[in-house]
């Protein structure tokens, strides 16, 4: 018995001296915590929205929002967020931003608007608690590997965007990456915003390059640049003009990326790959 009381004091003690010693423990600690910490508060979410909703409903995105606010802090990150008045848009739209980590889902809650949900692939729903929080912020779920599906998903997405008077978020590179750039957009997005004749709101997460290197296990503490950028309008268009706004965001989204991220590793010093 005597033994089992020492077992947490003894990891009070080592942990602490760990994560002052060894940078590798803090990132496998800050990740391992980061998840945790996620799955506790879906857990606590989720009889909160069955509650107030009785199912799965976009407004459940109010409390998920609340929710994880306090999270950067635990993680020592910071959001600078600039742009806010492009946001003010009455009515359904389409954001769109860069995509590099799990944690884009901190800065996603620290400017999701009101009746805004995001498109997510469809394995995240199998992930525990937060599977089932997701599931009941009214995540549109897609099928990556089925193109027809997914088209079909989206394109019934459009029609509730302006039935329900929703808006969603993408993101256009169709999966996770931190190579220092953007990687081709999908169209999946443009498609949606011209078939609702909605706008579209880019928003750009700078690098993450200066507190997180998967490669080198660092994960420090760090600041985020947020930029909203102005909407594009998308009415009076056909799919014909898919492929050019979406090169346009593009352009538009990676001439942001570039600056917000580099004007970051000027203050904070270079990046090391
Ligand atoms: C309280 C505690 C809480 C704790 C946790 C809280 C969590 C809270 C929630 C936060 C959630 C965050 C979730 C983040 C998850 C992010 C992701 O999962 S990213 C991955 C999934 N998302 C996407 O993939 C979206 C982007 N992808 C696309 O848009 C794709 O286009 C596609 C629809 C998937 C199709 O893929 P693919 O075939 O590879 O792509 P294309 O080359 O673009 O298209 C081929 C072809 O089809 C045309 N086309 C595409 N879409 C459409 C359409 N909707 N309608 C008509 N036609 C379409 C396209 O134009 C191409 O044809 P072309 O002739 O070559 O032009
Ligand atoms: C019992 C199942 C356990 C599963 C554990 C994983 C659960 C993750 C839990 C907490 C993290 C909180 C944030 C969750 C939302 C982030 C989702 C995300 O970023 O998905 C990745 C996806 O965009 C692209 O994936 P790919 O790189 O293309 O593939």
């Amino acid at each position: 018995m005597d033994v089992l009381w020492m077992i947490p004091l003894l990891l009070l003690m080592i942990i602490p001296l760990l994560m002052c010693t060894s940078s590798t423990f803090v990132f496998y600690f800050k990740k391992f915590f980061y998840v945790a910490w996620m799955m506790v508060l879906a857990l606590i979410a989720i009889p909160l929205c069955i509650l107030k909703s009785g199912g799965r409903d976009i407004e459940n995105m109010r409390i998920i929002r609340f929710m994880v606010r306090h999270v950067k802090y635990l993680l020592g990150l910071r959001f600078e967020v600039s742009g806010w008045e492009h946001l003010q848009t009455e009515g359904p739209y389409v954001v769109i931003s860069n995509h590099q980590s799990s944690l884009d889902v901190l800065g996603l809650m620290e400017i999701l608007p009101d009746r805004c949900t995001t498109i997510a692939k469809k394995e995240l729903v199998y992930a525990g608690t937060v599977g089932l929080i997701c599931w009941l912020g009214g995540i549109v779920f897609i099928n990556r590997k089925k193109t027809s599906d997914a088209k079909s998903v989206m394109a019934d997405a459009a029609k509730t965007m302006l039935d329900d008077q929703i808006r969603l978020w993408v993101f256009p590179e169709g999966t996770r990456n931190q190579n220092g750039d953007l990687l081709p957009f999908k169209k999946g997005a443009f498609h949606l915003a011209v078939q609702a004749q909605v706008p579209i709101i880019p928003v750009v997460f700078s690098s993450y390059s200066n507190f997180y290197l998967r490669k080198e296990k660092q994960f420090k503490s760090g600041v985020i640049r947020l930029k909203i950028l102005p909407k594009i309008e998308t009415k009076g268009m056909t799919s014909d003009d898919v492929s050019s706004l979406s090169d346009k965001s593009f352009d538009l989204m990676r001439a942001a990326f570039l600056d917000i991220s580099d004007s970051i590793t000027r203050s904070n010093g270079p990046v090391r790959h």
